[in-house]
């Protein structure tokens, strides 16, 4: 049920208001004040406010500022009576959701009163998303490899130097570039990712400086690349070892200058771009091979982290299964399933081939599939035996 506060002076208008909001079965507290319903605010989340303007003590201006600092989520609705229709315009602009007249019209307020709660349920979900997408995923493990890339990861993180990743597909190297952003003093401004594996070689320099318009076939508009576009924050360059000679080139000059050229252009633009990199290739092995440029290898390699494969570090199964168990009930609003000793030990002791990715998927499948407790018979059919 949907609960409104009330604020009126005037107790014949609240009884009145009081019998219809019940009546369409919402559940209504009053206040006879501004500062009582400030206070009646403080302790319970409403749904709606309704809130006279001219009141005694506290007016309802003045409950409307305070209201929205102390919980902005809350949709305020003024009453304007007779007198008080500019306040009432001005509450608007000042963050009130809408008013409504005294004496009130019924349709208009129940619709006020609906609309205003959808805006706050979707105000509430957009809320919840953006905190979601800003978060940094937690970095799981206590395992001595995954404690130590923390302690690295809380000393490089506030210094500019060049970072390189190294490890297995999946076996979190994107997840440490996160972190060592998140914990940056650049981490206000963007962590651009670049794929170097997925970029055709003859666009890598484009994506990477951007073009000019007309510099080369499908070059129709002019385009900011990637180094730009990460100014003043970082730019993640995953599968480095992918990038073709002639954008290594490109890359270190940038690295060594400060500057890059658009494809096509000839000005010089100064870049403030700290760069992160990861491969799950040996990078000396492509220097020896002459695919990788030893100066450049260099320039990235100031820091090196290397993320172990999870079947090095076995100790954090556990803790990873238990934490995707966790999520999945949460994100399917489903609860909690557990797990046998028996069902964890055939996880921690399959070959996971350095994939936290597939341990998930795994997880995943036990939980859609099995019962409230995920047994061994559970992995070995719909884990194993596939
Ligand atoms: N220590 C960890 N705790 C929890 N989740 C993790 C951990 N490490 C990795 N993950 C999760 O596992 C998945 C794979 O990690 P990530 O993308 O960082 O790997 P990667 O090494 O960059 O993979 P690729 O080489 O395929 O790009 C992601 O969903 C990531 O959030």
């Amino acid at each position: 049920m949907s609960n409104i506060l009330l604020i009126d002076d005037e107790k014949a208008i609240r009884k009145t208001l009081q019998e219809i909001l019940t009546y369409e079965g919402f559940k209504v507290r009053e206040a006879g004040d501004g500062e009582e319903g400030l206070k009646m605010f403080n302790e319970k989340t409403y749904d709606v406010v309704l809130c006279d303007i001219k009141m005694p003590k506290i007016d309802g201006i003045e409950f409307l500022t305070k209201a929205n600092s102390i919980n902005p989520d809350v949709p305020v609705i003024m009453i304007s009576g007779h007198g008080t229709i500019e306040t009432a315009v001005e509450a608007v602009k000042k963050g009130a959701f809408d008013y409504i007249s005294k004496p009130p019209d019924l349709n208009r307020m129940l619709i006020t009163i609906r609309n205003a709660m959808d805006k706050s349920t979707l105000s509430k979900e957009a809320r919840v998303l953006k905190r979601k997408v800003n978060r940094v995923q937690e970095m799981i493990g206590e395992s001595e490899a995954i404690m130590r890339i923390k302690e690295t990861i809380d000393k490089v993180a506030p210094t500019d130097a060049r970072v390189l990743i190294t490890g297995e597909n999946g076996a979190g190297k994107e997840l440490v570039a996160r972190w060592i952003h998140h914990k940056s003093p650049r981490s206000q401004m963007p962590m651009v990712e670049v794929n170097c594996a997925a970029i055709p070689s003859e666009l890598i320099e484009s994506e990477l400086f951007g073009h000019e318009k007309g510099s080369f076939t499908s070059a129709i508009k002019q385009r900011i690349g990637k180094f730009e576009q990460a100014n003043g924050g970082t730019l993640f360059l995953d599968e480095v070892g992918d990038m073709s000679l002639s954008a290594q080139a490109k890359v270190l000059r940038a690295l060594q200058e400060g500057k890059i050229t658009r494809v096509g252009g000839d000005k010089e633009i100064e870049v403030d771009v700290r760069v992160v990199t990861a491969t799950n290739k040996d990078l000396l092995k492509e220097v020896e091979a002459k695919n990788f440029r030893l100066d450049l290898y260099h320039r990235l390699s100031v820091i090196l982290i290397h993320v172990p494969s999870l079947n090095e570090r076995r100790q954090d199964i556990p803790l990873l299964v238990n934490k995707f168990l966790t999520d999945i009930a949460e994100e399917y609003n489903q609860p909690l399933k557990v797990i046998s000793d028996r069902a964890m030990d055939a996880l921690i002791h399959h070959n996971w081939t350095g994939n936290i990715r597939e341990l998930s998927n795994v997880v995943e499948r036990l939980v859609i599939l099995s019962g409230p407790t995920i047994m061994l018979e559970d992995v070995t059919h719909y884990v194993f035996a596939r």
